[in-house]
This record gives structure tokens, C-alpha cells and sequence, in this order.
């Protein structure tokens, strides 16, 4: 089975080319969902986070405080490392653990810090996605309802797209006028052969 990393700075574009691989049948692990999900199930972060983050971890109901959290995490690179390092060991058990329940010839793992965490030694080959960082800022100022400022803590808290690039196997331009479903398709080809050599 093959593991393709699927990564890009934040508002590239992963979830809408993880979505055209779903359409395919690819099985896609969203990595920021499930860490949202294992930051609630694990007893582990949850006694982590209270203690870096304070009780406002949490709400009231026992759902993740997502605004209280993301300003401690984007307001330093070292509360950032602290979260990270709590997080990310239970996110990739729990990735190993739901590689082993795949039985397709390729699945997919989506991560937008899939190199800072690491997740990069998890997956064979990586799918970098890529837009103008202009066009990243007001994608995701538009859907998330974000300020510039908000964003913008979000990217310096990322990998600069020159790193990515340097690192990925494949790119993808997703700047709203390449035609992406073309793209995706040659490098799936491409994928697909080298997995078929190695059987
Ligand atoms: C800060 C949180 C609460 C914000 O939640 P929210 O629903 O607003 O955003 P979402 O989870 O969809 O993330 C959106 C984007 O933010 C960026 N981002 C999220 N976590 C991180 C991080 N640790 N470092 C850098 N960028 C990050 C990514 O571009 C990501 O795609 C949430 O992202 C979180 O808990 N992050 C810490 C866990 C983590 O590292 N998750 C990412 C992969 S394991
Ligand atoms: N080619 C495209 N055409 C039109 N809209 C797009 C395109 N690519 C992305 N978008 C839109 O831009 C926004 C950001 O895209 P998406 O959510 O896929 O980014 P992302 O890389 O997954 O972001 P994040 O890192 O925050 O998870 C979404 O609202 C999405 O629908």
C-alpha cells in the first residue's frame, strides 16, 4: 500500500483536492479533524492542555474552546512546540492504527504541517498543493470569517512554501485559474506506476 502525504500552507487548497481524491475513492485521513477529535477522547492532551492552556481549554460541554486555543498555540513558536509535542505522538499512532483498517492500494494522509510534526516520515511520497500567499490569505479570510492578522499568525507559524517545494515529489498549482483535476491526475498516473513497479 502506498501513503501519500497531501500538505500546503494554510487556504491552499488541501480539503478541495483531498475531496477530488474522495471522489475517486481514495481514502483521505484528515489530520486536523481527527486531532481536533483525539484532543477530546485522549485523557493524556486533555490533562496537557488544561495545564499549558488553563481550564478555557475546554468548554463547558466538554467540546474543544478552538478560539481559546489556537491564540495561545499561534502566539509563540514555543507554546506552538508545547501543544505539538502533546498532540502529535497520539495523532500518529491513531494514523497507524487506521492505515492498518485500509485495504486499498493508496491512501492519503491530509496535513498542513505534515514536515514541522514530522508526519513526512510516514508517507512514501508527498502531494505539495500551492497558491499565491495572497490568495491563501483571502480564501481562508472568507471562509473562516478570519482576520489578516489571524492568518497571518497562522502562516509564520508554518514551513515558508520555498521549504515545501524544495521536499515534495509532486506539486500541485491550485491559484484558481490551473486546471487541478488535470494535474492530479497525471501525478496520480505517475503514482500509481511506481507503486505497480514495487508489486
Ligand atoms: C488551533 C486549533 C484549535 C484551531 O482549530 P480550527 O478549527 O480553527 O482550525 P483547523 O484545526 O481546521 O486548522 C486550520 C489550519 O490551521 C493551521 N494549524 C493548525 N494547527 C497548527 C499547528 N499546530 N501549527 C501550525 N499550523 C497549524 C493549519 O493550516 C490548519 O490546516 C486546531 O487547529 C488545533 O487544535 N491545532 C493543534 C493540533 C494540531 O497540530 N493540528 C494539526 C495537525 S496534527
Ligand atoms: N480551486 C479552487 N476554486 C475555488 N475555490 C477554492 C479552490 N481551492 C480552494 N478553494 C476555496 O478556498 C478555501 C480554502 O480551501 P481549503 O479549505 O481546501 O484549504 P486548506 O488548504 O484545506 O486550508 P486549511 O489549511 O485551513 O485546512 C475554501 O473555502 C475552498 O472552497
Amino acid at each position: 500500500m502506498i501513503k501519500v502525504g497531501l500538505t500546503g500552507g494554510i487556504g491552499c487548497g488541501k480539503s478541495y483536492v483531498a475531496d477530488l481524491l474522495r471522489r475517486r475513492h481514495i481514502p483521505v485521513y484528515d489530520t486536523d479533524k481527527e486531532a481536533k477529535r483525539l484532543m477530546m477522547e485522549s485523557a493524556t492532551i486533555r490533562r496537557g492542555l488544561v495545564d499549558w492552556v488553563g481550564e478555557r481549554a475546554y468548554m463547558p460541554d466538554g467540546t474543544l474552546n478552538r478560539e481559546r486555543i489556537a491564540s495561545y498555540l499561534f502566539a509563540s513558536p514555543l507554546h506552538a512546540e508545547r501543544i505539538n509535542r502533546l498532540v502529535h505522538p497520539v495523532v500518529q499512532d491513531d494514523f497507524l492504527q487506521w492505515v492498518d483498517k485500509q485495504d486499498g492500494p493508496l491512501v492519503v494522509m491530509e496535513c498542513a504541517i505534515l514536515y514541522e510534526s514530522g508526519f513526512d516520515r510516514l508517507v512514501d511520497e508527498v502531494l505539495l498543493v500551492r497558491a499565491p500567499e495572497r490568495v491563501c490569505l483571502e480564501r481562508v479570510m472568507k471562509r473562516d470569517g478570519a482576520s489578516e492578522a489571524q492568518v497571518k499568525a497562522r502562516m509564520a507559524a508554518q514551513m515558508s512554501d520555498e521549504e515545501r517545494c524544495r521536499r515534495a515529489h509532486y506539486i500541485i498549482n491550485n491559484d484558481g485559474g490551473s486546471d487541478v483535476e488535470g494535474a492530479l491526475r497525471d501525478i496520480w498516473v505517475k503514482i500509481d506506476r511506481g507503486r505497480l513497479r514495487e508489486d
